[in-house]
Order: C-alpha cells, then sequence, then structure tokens
C-alpha cells in the first residue's frame, strides 16, 4: 500500500466517519476542526462524541484547527462540511492546497444565492481548469453506519477518469465500495435534491401516515428530480444510480438521516427553528428547498413537492395544507413531465 496524506477539511459526522475509513486504510490523515475545544476532545479521548459516538478515531487521524496544517502536504483533500460553507472553507484552504492533489467533496447541496452546484463553485474558486481535479463523492452513505463498517456502496464522480478512478482506489476497501461516474451534474443534484424529499417522507411520517405515502413521495420525487436533472444537463441514468434512487431511498426512510428527523419534528407540530435545533447538525434540504424552488422556476421545471416544501419550511403553511395539495392536483400521465423534459433537450425518452 502506498502511503499518503489525506486533509479532511471538517470535523463532523461525514468528516470524522470518512476520517476513520481511511485512517483504517493506512493512510495519515489530517482533519480540521474549527472549534479548538473539539479538536482537542477528539485528540485526547479518541472519539468525536459529539457528532459520531462510538466510533474510535485511530491515532493515524490528527486534529488540527489550522486549516493549512490539514491540507499543506496532503495528496488528496476531502471537504466534508456543509454545502452553504464549502466556498469559504475552500477559500481559506487554496492558497496551501498543492497544484495536483486531488480535492473530493463530499457535500451535498446547491448555493443558496447563486444556484451553483458545488463543483461550478470550486471552478469560479479555484478556476476551471482544476476541475479535472475534483471528485463529487455521493450515494447512500450514513457516516453512523459507515462508522461501523457497514457494507456501502458511493459514487466518485468527476469530469476526469483518472481523478475519479484516484477517488475510487482511495476510499475502496471490503466494506466501502466506489463506482466511478462521469455524470457530475447528476451526481451532484442527485445528492442535493433528495434531501428536500426526505424532508417531506419525515414530515408524513410526522403525520402519522404510512408506508404507501412514503413510496408515492420518494417516487415521485425522483420524478421532478429527474426532470430538473435533465433539464440542467444531467444523464437521466445517474438518478436511477447510487446518487439518484440509492440516496434518496436511505435519505427518505433511515433513523439516521437528519433531513428526515427534521421533516418528523414539523410533522409532529414543532417550527422549523425547533426542529434543526432538535437534530442538532446540518440538514441540508432546507437551504436546497429554496434553490430547488428557485431552479424551478427559473428553468420552468414543475416541482410539485419541492414547491409545497418551499410553502411549509417557509411560507406558513400547514403540512395538512400541503398535502391536501398535492393530493387534488390535476390529473397527470405518470412519465408525462420527464418525457416532455427529455424531449425538449433532445435526448431520448425512458
Ligand atoms: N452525515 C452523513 O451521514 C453524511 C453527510 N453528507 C454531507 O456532508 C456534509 C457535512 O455534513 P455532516 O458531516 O453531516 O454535518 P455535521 O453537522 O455533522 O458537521 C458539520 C461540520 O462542518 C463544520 N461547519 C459547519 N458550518 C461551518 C462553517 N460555516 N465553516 C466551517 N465549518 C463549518 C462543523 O463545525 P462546527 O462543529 O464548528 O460547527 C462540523 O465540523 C453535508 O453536505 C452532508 O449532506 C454526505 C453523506 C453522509
Ligand atoms: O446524505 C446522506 C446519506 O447518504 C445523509 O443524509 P442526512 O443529511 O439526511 O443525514
Amino acid at each position: 500500500m502506498v502511503s499518503k496524506i489525506i486533509g479532511v477539511a471538517g470535523a463532523g459526522s461525514w468528516a470524522t466517519a470518512l476520517s476513520v475509513l481511511l485512517a483504517h486504510k493506512g493512510y495519515t490523515v489530517r482533519m480540521w476542526s474549527r472549534h479548538a475545544a473539539l479538536a482537542k476532545e477528539i485528540t485526547i479521548t479518541r472519539e468525536n462524541i459529539r457528532y459520531l459516538p462510538g466510533v474510535i478515531v485511530p491515532p493515524a487521524v490528527e486534529v488540527t484547527v489550522h486549516i493549512e496544517e490539514a491540507v499543506r502536504e496532503a495528496d488528496a483533500v476531502v471537504f466534508a462540511v456543509p454545502s452553504h460553507a464549502f466556498r469559504e472553507v475552500l477559500q481559506s484552504a487554496l492558497p496551501h492546497l498543492s497544484g495536483t492533489g486531488l480535492i473530493i467533496n463530499a457535500a451535498k447541496g446547491i448555493e443558496e444565492d447563486s444556484l451553483r452546484r458545488l463543483s461550478q463553485a470550486f471552478a469560479e474558486v479555484a478556476g476551471p481548469q482544476a476541475l479535472e481535479r475534483y471528485v463529487a463523492l455521493s450515494g447512500p452513505s450514513h457516516a453512523e453506519e459507515v462508522g461501523r463498517q457497514v457494507p456501502t456502496a458511493v459514487v466518485a464522480a468527476s469530469s476526469s477518469i483518472k481523478s475519479a478512478e484516484y477517488a475510487q482506489d482511495l476510499f475502496m476497501c471490503d466494506n466501502f465500495r466506489v463506482y466511478t461516474n462521469p455524470d457530475v451534474a447528476g451526481v451532484e443534484l442527485g445528492g442535493a435534491l433528495k434531501n428536500v424529499i426526505a424532508l417531506g417522507t419525515g414530515i408524513a411520517d410526522g403525520l402519522g401516515f404510512g408506508d404507501n405515502t412514503k413510496a408515492a413521495l420518494m417516487t415521485r420525487g425522483l420524478a421532478e428530480i429527474t426532470r430538473l436533472g435533465i433539464t440542467l444537463g444531467a444523464n437521466p441514468l445517474t438518478f436511477g444510480g447510487l446518487a439518484g434512487v440509492g440516496d434518496l431511498i436511505v435519505t427518505c426512510t433511515s433513523m439516521h438521516s437528519r433531513n428526515r428527523r427534521a421533516g418528523m419534528a414539523i410533522g409532529r407540530g414543532k417550527s422549523l427553528e425547533e426542529a434543526l435545533a432538535e437534530v442538532g447538525m446540518v440538514v441540508e434540504g432546507v437551504r436546497t428547498t429554496r434553490a430547488a424552488r428557485r431552479l424551478s422556476e427559473l428553468y420552468g421545471v414543475n416541482m410539485p413537492i419541492t414547491e409545497q416544501m418551499h410553502e411549509v419550511l417557509f411560507e406558513g403553511f400547514s403540512p395538512e395544507t400541503a398535502v391536501n395539495k398535492l393530493m387534488t392536483r390535476g390529473k397527470k400521465h405518470e412519465t408525462e413531465e420527464v418525457a416532455l423534459a427529455a424531449a425538449a433537450l433532445g435526448k431520448s425518452q425512458f
């Protein structure tokens, strides 16, 4: 095995789980936390009690509060901060990054103001020529299960097959299987937009609805994710893969999902603020609902579930009203709108 140094920006649940995985693979991991107290606690206790309790952090994971120490000598840097912090953290790391190392982004979101996907934000900060060193890591992968070495499969997406394969080799082990995919847009959109639907299935659970409702939201959610994805240039097949339906399934059904848990609290009558406080970790779907709603308006893509999520989260409508509006919409043919989106772009129907 080749000895490597891997920088990890972030010290939350996903950053910790990936750091532990990489340390088990024999690499030296330098993880950056912006909080001295957390960095010290992990260093002393070998556990990230706040974000990933019960998982032993091996000695090969060094924790620092200085981002330059985490990334300076790194062969690859993994960014695992919330999507709204990605641009800022990248900017602070950039002067210290090697000009050749791989940048692997594990965050799932869309920038709320710019409406950029994170690879687009990366290109704006690091320059478009740097995109060949950029990999989006996505797919159904809760930190709590990766931390327990539960068999998991994910996707490494890059415009450069060499970079995607480098990331594949970096992470792949007996319990963590990595596929490559050149469709960065599809992988990023699948990973971001499923969080909106998971908030919705959480609300349905909180309201006491059943599995029928969940299946309906997931399936019709995937239809609207696919419609927007096709319109934004993604490969429709990506949404049938791990970063699409795979991540949708896990996030909409898992007890670990922060988005689903926030939705459940709202369904039980809590305000958005109370729900976020209860979860205590990043709930990406909240900001992504705003971004997805604006993208749907900008590109004229019908996204009724996203629309209703926006009304519940930000416009004061009750979850019951949202359900009623979704159920009493005009009659539809099941594949009509996806087919129209594909046809508008000259892609074959599927
Ligand atoms: N958790 C999971 O299972 C998975 C998460 N992801 C994605 O990974 C990303 C991170 O999620 P996750 O680890 O769950 O989040 P957590 O809430 O567990 O941790 C977030 C981390 O980012 C840091 N952070 C928060 N805001 C900022 C900021 N403005 N600037 C710098 N650092 C900041 C936090 O530091 P501090 O403690 O100081 O606030 C913390 O270290 C998300 O995009 C998520 O969708 C993807 C797959 C799985
Ligand atoms: O993306 C994830 C699992 O693949 C994590 O989802 P949550 O942020 O909802 O926990």
